[in-house]
């Protein structure tokens, strides 16, 4: 089961530059959460402050009881052993086969058999869809089975939070589907707490519970999908509707000049909000929300159009039939 995440007050600078002035908030045990931003807006610095890889100048990071900066190095090792982490590249060795690579975490932190290691290797690959490629170098696969090889190793020791940095870039758009539901449905069998820092707005769009984004120096908005998707804050909206119309601009440097002496533009209507990613085997996940719960709760009206599939068919209004209910949230 995936463990909450609560970052409070965090604060990171290299020398003069600083990256964030103070990040709070929580990552709910058990949901996808997608965190966006701008380039060099210390995505992937945050996910190293998660795991103790770098410390903040202050504040805290709350992961099962414990508070990452303040970790021993022992306690920061076992607690590591509670994250999977997928790096950009797959971070694979280059000069070991696909079958080895994976086996590398359990041969490092476990004392278990060989046989025992066969057993829980062939499984990751077969969740990832790798079976066969185990004597392969990473040389000799794609860019996509690199990152699926990458997963499965991230997989190996069980994590209760999978961390991942952009598993989406370099992917075509049709394995970066395949990927996303793969997420889907690791989260729905593992109920893990997953972490994905991504440049795809489509996959922003569809995957997560949750959706956070970095600018400016701090976190501007972290919650459930249909609050940001509906969002007219004009940094929120225009990331995640794509547009250039907005106070982001092509250098954070010179929108911030630009914004003293333009004001804010004025947001635009959100689009649509997709159906969410179901699991392939069409019961929704134990941490999804019913299409237009959060929006309904609030009272925001939903962008026109929102919900629709590409079959036409509204989520909205036809929950009920267009899930094999396992387990149907309210
Ligand atoms: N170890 C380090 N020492 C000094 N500066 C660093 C270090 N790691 C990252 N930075 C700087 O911190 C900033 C944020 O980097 P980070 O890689 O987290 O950005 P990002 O949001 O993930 O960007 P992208 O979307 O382009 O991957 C960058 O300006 C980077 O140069």
């Amino acid at each position: 089961m995936g463990v909450e995440i609560r970052v409070e007050g965090l604060r990171k600078s290299f020398g003069r530059q600083v990256i964030w002035e103070d990040v709070t908030f929580t990552i709910p045990a058990g949901e996808i959460s997608a965190l966006l931003g701008p380039s060099g807006t210390g995505k992937s610095v945050f996910l190293k402050n998660l795991v103790g890889l770098l410390r903040p100048d202050r504040g805290h990071v709350f992961v099962g009881g414990g508070d990452v900066p303040r970790l021993r190095e022992n306690d920061l090792y076992e607690l590591r052993r509670k994250f999977g982490v997928l790096f950009q590249d797959g971070a694979l060795f280059g000069s070991m086969n696909i079958y080895d690579n994976i086996a590398f975490p359990l041969r490092e932190h476990t004392r278990k058999g060989e046989a025992e290691i066969r057993r829980i290797v062939l499984e990751k690959m077969e969740m990832v869809g790798l079976s066969g490629a185990e004597g392969k170098l990473p040389g000799e696969i794609s860019g996509g089975m690199k990152k699926r090889a990458g997963l499965a190793r991230a997989l190996v020791l069980d994590p209760e939070v999978i961390l991942a940095d952009e598993p989406d870039s370099g992917l075509d758009p049709v394995r970066t589907a395949y990927l996303n539901q793969l997420f889907v449905d690791l989260n729905a069998e593992m109920g893990a707490t997953f972490l994905i820092v991504t440049h795809d707005i489509g996959t922003a769009r569809v995957l997560p519970d949750n959706l956070g984004l970095l600018f400016r120096r701090g976190l501007v908005m972290f919650g459930p999908r249909e609050m940001i998707l509906s969002s007219t804050h004009p940094a929120v909206n225009q990331f995640f509707n794509a547009r250039r119309q907005g106070p982001i601009g092509m250098a954070e440097e010179k929108d911030l000049a630009e914004i003293e002496s333009e004001g804010a533009a004025p947001a635009s209507m959100p689009a649509p909000i997709p159906p969410q990613l179901m699991p392939s085997d069409g019961g929704p996940r134990p941490a999804m929300r019913r299409p237009g719960a959060w929006l309904r709760e609030h009272h925001v009206e939903a962008p026109p159009g929102s919900f629709i599939d590409d079959e036409g068919r509204d989520w909205m209004t036809e929950w009920e039939s267009l899930t094999s209910a396992r387990q149907r949230p309210q």
